[in-house]
């Protein structure tokens, strides 16, 4: 079988569809009706957490989707799919895509990125890899153990990127990681406007993942609020 994610992405606009327990639309046939919506308006992709979630977006469209399960254990910062446990998990559902988080702290149970990434590729040689990054370094990390795709999902949300979004300088971080790696780049991260997608794409991304600013309404009333 051959994975055409990438061919189908390039160019236009992933929807990332997500809301955790905490968030007023947790509930996997909200985030299935955010994808139906997603879909009428032209999204070529969706991006999904938790299994329950994948499959309830399954059963409503027929996109390509990018699968997480955020996972939270004790002895770890990582929580973007953060063992094999979860990369399978995820990957059995039929994803295209399974995306884990990079960004250079240890993972849970001792378990080793490079482990991981030699594994996934072993069990599940027809589905992508896509690394969640924050600095330039993880970028270049991940594009040398071979992920099939850099995300710039966690800029501004590590201890070491904090500060920093992906749009600042004209997009000058994107523009160095686009530089520098082999592998295709997904922006993703904070890009809330139509001009910041197009200009993602201007640059060369294969593709942009715009979550909170679409399907987030608390993210986007409190901007409203924020502005009164
Ligand atoms: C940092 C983290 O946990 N990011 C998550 C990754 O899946 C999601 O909560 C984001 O919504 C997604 O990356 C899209 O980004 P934004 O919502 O900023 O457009």
């Amino acid at each position: 079988m051959t994975n055409t994610f990438l061919e189908t992405v390039k160019g236009k606009l992933i929807i990332s569809c997500q809301a955790l327990p905490d968030e007023p639309l947790h509930s996997s046939f909200i985030m299935a009706r955010m994808a139906r919506a997603a879909k009428r308006a032209g999204a070529v992709g969706i991006r999904a957490n938790s299994v329950v979630d994948i499959q309830a977006i399954q059963d409503e469209t027929d996109l390509p989707m990018i699968g997480i399960a955020k996972t939270n254990y004790p002895d770890s910062p990582v929580y973007i799919t953060p063992t094999m446990k979860e990369m399978r998990a995820v990957a059995a559902t039929g994803v295209e895509v399974v995306a884990c988080q990079v960004t250079g702290e240890p993972r849970p149970n001792g378990e080793k990125l490079a482990d991981i990434v030699a594994q996934f590729k072993q069990e599940f040689p027809d589905t992508l890899l896509m690394a969640d990054t924050d600095i330039l370094e993880n970028a270049l990390i991940a594009d040398e153990l071979g992920f099939d795709i850099i995300g710039t999902t966690m800029r501004g949300y590590t201890p070491k990127s904090q500060g920093t979004n992906v749009a600042d300088n004209d997009f000058e971080y994107l523009k160095a990681v686009l530089k520098q790696v082999k592998h295709p780049v997904v922006a993703e991260g904070k890009i809330d406007t139509p001009e910041k997608m197009k200009r993602c794409l201007e640059l060369g991304c294969q593709a942009v993942v715009v979550g909170g600013a679409i399907t987030r309404p608390l993210e986007i009333a409190s901007r409203f609020i924020a502005a009164l």
